[in-house]
């Protein structure tokens, strides 16, 4: 399961986490500007906006999991399993590969506007990058600093929703997570009210209270809630570190622990990465399940007009600042 979040400080965020039982060995990966992308369908794209993110790199190919462009447009892509429904390709529509959603779009697009032209003629096929790495069932979140919106291909076809909250995770539906929100309407960061019984001498006996209902479990529908509420009451100041600090400590608030979600015998399921982007800058903060120290990648620290990609292994290895 995953979780993807945006913020908005005096700077434009989007990050996520990553949970699964094990890693593909992903990197940091920032495409410049004329790294030549050999679309499945629509040829060759030999120049575009550069871009950075978070890709399993397959021969040469940057296979995106989350990324964001040097126009500050960002996406992620969380898992859909049992719901996502790709096509065939058709004649009449731009036919992109699954695992090229991320590229076409960052590629060519600088605001969600720009997205939502570019997905009207678009046809999103299963076609899978190789035999070895089957198709993902994803759907994504994409947004800039206006705007979020979630797109989920399924049965009925390809849906866009405004996400004015600026976060999602897994299954159900995003309509469906939407509804499920409606439980939840009465928590509140202030302390509670005894509205239960006036007869009854109710009191709060511990700060906190007001949220008393709010899910902790590892669920989809449970993470939804949690980050949602978190992000929503969130309160930062707009310094670059305090920004990237609070956009971790609100993923925080759904990372998992080795140990608390077991997916077979024996193995569970871990926030691998969790990762913060300042969209406006282009710099890419991540920390790791072994790592929590904030590492950075800058894309302008690299030859944006160059045609071949620039790696970064993640730090795997906990650093640990001694005082003494
Ligand atoms: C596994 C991850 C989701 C984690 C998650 O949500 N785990 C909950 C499990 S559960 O659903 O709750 O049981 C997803 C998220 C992004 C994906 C990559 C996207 C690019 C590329 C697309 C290609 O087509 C296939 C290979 C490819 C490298 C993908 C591998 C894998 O699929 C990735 C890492």
């Amino acid at each position: 399961m995953c979780t993807a979040a945006t913020y908005k400080t005096k700077d434009f965020y989007i990050g996520r986490t990553l949970d699964y039982e094990f890693s593909y060995g992903e990197e940091v990966v920032v495409t410049p500007r004329n790294y030549p992308f050999a679309f499945r369908f629509q040829g060759e794209m030999k120049s575009h906006y550069a871009m950075i993110g978070t890709a399993y790199v397959a021969g040469d190919y940057p296979l995106y999991y989350d990324a964001v462009n040097e126009k500050g447009l960002g996406m992620a892509g969380l898992n859909f399993v049992g719901n996502a429904v790709y096509q065939e390709p058709v004649e009449d529509k731009e036919n992109v590969a699954q695992f090229e959603f991320i590229p076409w779009v960052l590629s060519q697009c600088e605001s969600v506007e720009d997205v939502k032209t570019l997905l009207a003629n678009m046809n999103l096929t299963g076609t899978p990058f190789c035999e070895e790495l089957p198709t993902a069932q994803l759907h994504w979140m994409i947004a800039d600093r206006e705007q979020a919106i979630t797109v989920e291909f399924v049965e009925s076809g390809m849906h866009i929703y405004d996400n004015q909250m600026g976060v999602m995770t897994n299954n159900p539906p995003f309509e469906m997570q939407m509804f499920l929100l409606n439980q939840y309407m009465n928590l509140s960061p202030k302390q509670p009210e005894n509205h239960f019984a006036e007869a009854l001498p109710l009191e709060t006996y511990s700060r906190g209270m007001g949220g008393m209902g709010l899910p902790g479990d590892l669920s989809s529908t449970s993470r939804f809630a949690k980050v949602a509420f978190t992000r929503m009451n969130s309160i930062s100041g707009d310094s670059e570190e305090e920004s990237v600090g609070q956009f971790f400590h609100i993923l925080g608030s759904v990372e998992q622990q080795r140990g608390c979600c077991e997916v077979e015998e024996g193995k569970y399921e871990i926030t691998i990465y969790t990762s913060c982007c300042n969209a406006d800058k282009g710099i890419y903060y991540y920390t790791t399940y072994e790592n929590q120290q904030i590492t950075a990648v800058d894309m302008h620290r690299e030859n944006l007009d160059s045609d071949t990609l620039a790696r970064y292994p993640m730090v795997m290895k906990q650093q640990i600042y001694w005082q003494n």
